[in-house]
This record gives structure tokens, C-alpha cells and sequence, in this order.
């Protein structure tokens, strides 16, 4: 399973981060599209980024599969898994732009300085099941997009492609997402305020401490209840101003649904795990993780790179984040 989310700082800046669950990596690492990069297309509509992007993924004949990625003008984006409810055209429509599922993200960062654009875009878009390889096959998911003013789910079903503003700046994996906003009417009670004590009959029950107001939000690995958790915790966290401090939010919050190994198998016989949890921040335009046999937090800005060549990709080493 994976979560993700978005909040903003104190400034209005953006910090957009995801867990990757899964079972076994695909040799994930960062990845950088200089502005200017020819980006090949799918479907012959090829051209140059407008955008530098930079995010976690895999290379792949050239062309960066992103999971996770954000760009210089503060967009940001994640796939979460979705089998059972995605479904991609299965060819291109003719009179649409036709974008196949790997190429999203980059779709999405490279050419759209921000959600309003991406979503305008979407109108006229058909999001289509082509395969990056034999190999590789096709990925069943949906979509969070940010920027520093909302965020949008991107879900493709059989009734066609679906556009949700997400009031709760989350996502987690099935159902869809209407069924999780729903969902959340469940936990309305809860609350991070100090529980008062109750009397039943002659009895005074006194709260053993703090954390009594938030139970009823469940702690287990299932995808709704990690959205409920999730969605519960990025309300209910304090604006923060600086960097160091969002950047923690985003890492205790994303650690908070992050996946422990033998607690939740998957139906290939591995236990699922959380791979790695990935921060980017707009205000510096800086990626940071830290992955299941390292949570030492590592970084790369995308800064460092303006002036990069277009002519190629680049796999920085990460610094330590201090
Ligand atoms: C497995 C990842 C999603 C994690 C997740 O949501 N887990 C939920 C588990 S569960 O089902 O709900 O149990 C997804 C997110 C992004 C995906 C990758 C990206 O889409 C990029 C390419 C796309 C290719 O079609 C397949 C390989 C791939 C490299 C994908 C492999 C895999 O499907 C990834 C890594």
C-alpha cells in the first residue's frame, strides 16, 4: 500500500510527500529532467521540458519512470496503486492527447507550472494502458497532484477519467476516492483536544493521559484505514514555518502509515514494507527520503542543477540532509 500527502507552510509553500509500499525494489533512485530535456512521447508528441523535474523512479531506455516527482514551479505528483478500479483507454482517441499511464508524472511536472493548468489540460487528455515494456507491463494506479494552493486526485475508471478536488490534501489506495471521503464521516468524533472525564453513575473515569480524543482512528495497514489516519493527522498538524520543521511533519506524519515487514502479506507470499517515504519541497525545491534499511534522511536540490545539459538525465548521489 502506499499514502501520501500535501501540506503548506507558513508562506504558502508546498511540501508533497509519499510511502512507497511494496515488496521489492525496483532499484528506485532520484532522478532529474533538466528544463529543456527532449521528452519522447508515447505518441509522437514529442518536446522539450518546460519544467525541471526531479523525484524518485527508475530509468529506463532513456526515459524516466517516475513513481513519485515535483517540479521548479512547485507541482508536485504520486502514482498509488489501484487495481480493481483503474482502467485506462485502451488505445489512443483520436482528437485528445493521448498520455500513456508511465508517462503521467512526467507528463504532469514537465510541462504544467500548477494543478489549475494540469487540471484544465485533463479536459482534453485520455490516459491510455500502453506498456512501457513487455517486461514491465502496465501499472494499475491513481493520482495525487499538488501545488501550494490545492490538490487534485486523477482517478481513470470505467465510466471514464475523474477529476476530485481533495479537501484533505490525501490519498491511499482502494476504493476510490469518493469512497474514503465518505468514509471519513465514520471518524468525526475524533479530535486532538484533551479528553475531559466522564461520570457514569458514581463513577469518575479519568483519562489516563493524553491521545484519548483520537481513538476510534485506526492504526492497521488496510488502505482505508491509513487514509483516515493520514487525512487525520495532516489536519490536525500545526502550520509550520521553516523547512526543517515541515520536513519533519511530512516524515512523523508519512511514519505514522508507514508499513512494518511481517505485518501485512501480500498475495505473492512477501510481506509489504515501506520501500522508501519521499518529501518534496517547493520552497527549496529539494527531495528528500529515507528507505526501510535507512531512515537517515537524504537529499538532492534541484537547484544544484539549473545550468545541467538538456541533452541527458542525470542520477545525482544524495547528500545527507545534515
Ligand atoms: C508498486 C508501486 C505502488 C505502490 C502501492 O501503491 N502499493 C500498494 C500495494 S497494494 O496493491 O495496494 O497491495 C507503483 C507506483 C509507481 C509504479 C511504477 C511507475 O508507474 C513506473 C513504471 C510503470 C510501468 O508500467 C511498470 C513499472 C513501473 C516502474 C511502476 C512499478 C510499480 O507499479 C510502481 C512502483
Amino acid at each position: 500500500m502506499c499514502t501520501a500527502i500535501r501540506f503548506t507552510d507558513s508562506d504558502g509553500n508546498m511540501y508533497f510527500g509519499r510511502n512507497l509500499d511494496w515488496s521489492t525494489s525496483y532499484g528506485e533512485r532520484i532522478v532529474i529532467v533538466p528544463r529543456g530535456f527532449q521528452v519522447r512521447s508515447a505518441f509522437g508528441d514529442d518536446g522539450p521540458a518546460a519544467h525541471a523535474v526531479i523525484g524518485m523512479g527508475i530509468v529506463f531506455e532513456d526515459y524516466p519512470l517516475y513513481f513519485d516527482c515535483g517540479n521548479d514551479a512547485g507541482l508536485g505528483v504520486a502514482g498509488l496503486n489501484f487495481p480493481g478500479y483503474a482502467r485506462y483507454q485502451d488505445g489512443p482517441v483520436v482528437g485528445k492527447t493521448n498520455v500513456a499511464a508511465y508517462e503521467f508524472p512526467l507528463w504532469v511536472t514537465a510541462n504544467f507550472p500548477g494543478v489549475d493548468e494540469v487540471e484544465a489540460a485533463l479536459s482534453e487528455t485520455a490516459i491510455v494502458g500502453k506498456p512501457v515494456s513487455d517486461e514491465l507491463g502496465v501499472s494499475l494506479l491513481h493520482w495525487i497532484i499538488g501545488d501550494g494552493r490545492r490538490s487534485i486526485v486523477v482517478e481513470c475508471m470505467n465510466d471514464g477519467l475523474h477529476i476530485h478536488h481533495n479537501p484533505v490534501d490525501t490519498l491511499a489506495n482502494q476504493p476510490g476516492f469518493d469512497w474514503h471521503m465518505e468514509n471519513l464521516r465514520t471518524f468525526i468524533t475524533a479530535t486532538g483536544d484533551l479528553p475531559e472525564s466522564a461520570h457514569w453513575r458514581d463513577a469518575e473515569l479519568v483519562p489516563f493521559g493524553s491521545g484519548a480524543g483520537m481513538r476510534g482512528i485506526p492504526g492497521d495497514y488496510y488502505s482505508p484505514s491509513r487514509f483516515a489516519k493520514a487525512a487525520f493527522l495532516n489536519a490536525h498538524y500545526p502550520l509550520k514555518d521553516n523547512e526543517a520543521e515541515n520536513v519533519s511533519r511530512l516524515f512523523h506524519t508519512l511514519g505514522n502509515v508507514s508499513m512494518v515487514d511481517g505485518a501485512a502479506l501480500m498475495a505473492d507470499g512477501a510481506y509489504e514494507r515501506t520501500l522508501y517515504t519521499g518529501c518534496y519541497s517547493a520552497r527549496t525545491g529539494t527531495y528528500y527520503y529515507s528507505t526501510y534499511d535507512d531512515p537517515a534522511l537524504r537529499c538532492v536540490r534541484l537547484g544544484d542543477y539549473a545550468d545541467a545539459d538538456p541533452a541527458g538525465l542525470l542520477e545525482p548521489e544524495p547528500a545527507w540532509w545534515r
